[in-house]
């Protein structure tokens, strides 16, 4: 059977500097597979290499079988992407807007699953409204519509909740697993890294244009062993002490919250009794499961740009 997507190799650079080396991975049909790295990374490099809107520098992808170069035609159909910046046709309306793009691709009509998308999607009180009148987050709204409007196989969406309130986001993640549960292939990018870790059942994650890390969500998770504590302070830190940099530590709320991973036998007793010792006054202490982010932390000595993460 094909995959769904075969990356094989691709490069880019833009000006002799490398933004994606010799990236290969794979993504079987019926996933949800998320892409991560911090900022800068090569996500949507990758992403505009395989939508097409990026020439591929050296490499193949490959959708569903078709390699995107040589069946352009075939691929382009295949796939619907959601690019991370908002483009919108400022001067049409949405519903006028989903119609050319339904055109553009050349497939026959389908009023239902138009109107299905509009439904789901809540843009039916907005549909004669004109594209620069709209809110971010329904233009955000609009643009899952016109990736969907040709019933792409392969569904890619680049940090489609940015900037998304809570109730629009998880509207947004119950009807990309619903169109996934009716076979839609789906590869996303988050920065909000619970999403990924709900959404996603492989995750992929890149840094400096490199694949570091390909599994299961789970195993991906499993990776960072040891317990993971964290310290509410009573007075805010300005930096971590040297003296604990052995427990991997993170601050977080401006220095209110301490992070730390207890590899080996370390109890947090003893953990507890050291931190005192250095004069931080704790007044709340919790133990934590490993998040993606603390994943991000260990492969590649970066936060990821959530507007959450702390300095080191
Ligand atoms: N059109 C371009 N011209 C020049 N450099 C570019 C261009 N597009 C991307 N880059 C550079 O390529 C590298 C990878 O960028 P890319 O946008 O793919 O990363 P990303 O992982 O998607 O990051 P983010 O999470 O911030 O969106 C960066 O160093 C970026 O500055």
């Amino acid at each position: 059977m094909n995959f769904a997507l075969d990356i094989a190799q691709l490069q880019k650079s833009f000006g002799g500097t490398p933004a994606v080396r010799n990236l290969s991975l794979s993504v079987h049909p019926g996933e949800i597979f998320g892409l991560l790295g911090p900022n800068g990374a090569g996500k949507s490099t990758t992403i505009n290499m395989i939508s097409g809107v990026c020439r591929i520098d050296a490499g193949q992808v490959q959708v569903f079988g078709h390699d995107n170069c040589a069946e352009r035609r075939i691929t382009r159909r295949l796939v619907g992407v959601m690019h991370q910046e908002i483009v919108t046709d400022n001067f049409f309306t949405i519903d006028r807007a989903l119609r050319i793009h339904a055109g553009y691709y050349g497939v026959p009509r389908d009023n239902a699953w138009r109107e299905l998308l509009i439904e789901r999607l809540g843009l039916g009180p907005h549909l004669h409204k004109s594209m620069n009148k709209l809110s971010g987050g329904l233009k955000r709204r609009f643009m899952v519509a016109k990736a969907m409007i040709h019933k792409p196989r392969l569904l890619i969406l680049d940090e489609p909740t940015a900037g998304v309130d809570v109730e629009l986001r998880r509207n947004l993640w119950d009807f990309v697993r619903e169109i996934n549960r009716e076979g839609v292939t789906v590869l996303l990018t988050t920065h909000y890294l619970e999403e990924a870790e709900q959404m996603c059942g492989r995750i992929a994650i890149m840094n400096h244009g490199e694949l570091i890390a390909l599994e299961e969500t789970a195993r991906l998770l499993a990776r960072i062993e040891g317990r993971h504590l964290q310290l509410t302070l009573e007075q805010p830190l300005q930096q971590v002490p040297v003296e604990l940099h052995d427990l991997h530590p993170a601050m977080r709320e401006a220095g209110r919250v301490l992070h730390l991973v207890l590899d080996g036998g370390q109890g947090a007793g003893a953990i507890l009794r050291r931190i005192t010792d250095l004069g931080i006054a704790v007044r709340d202490i919790e133990t934590t499961r490993p998040g993606l982010e603390e994943v991000f932390l260990h492969l590649t000595g970066a936060r990821p740009d959530n507007g959450q993460a702390g300095g080191k």
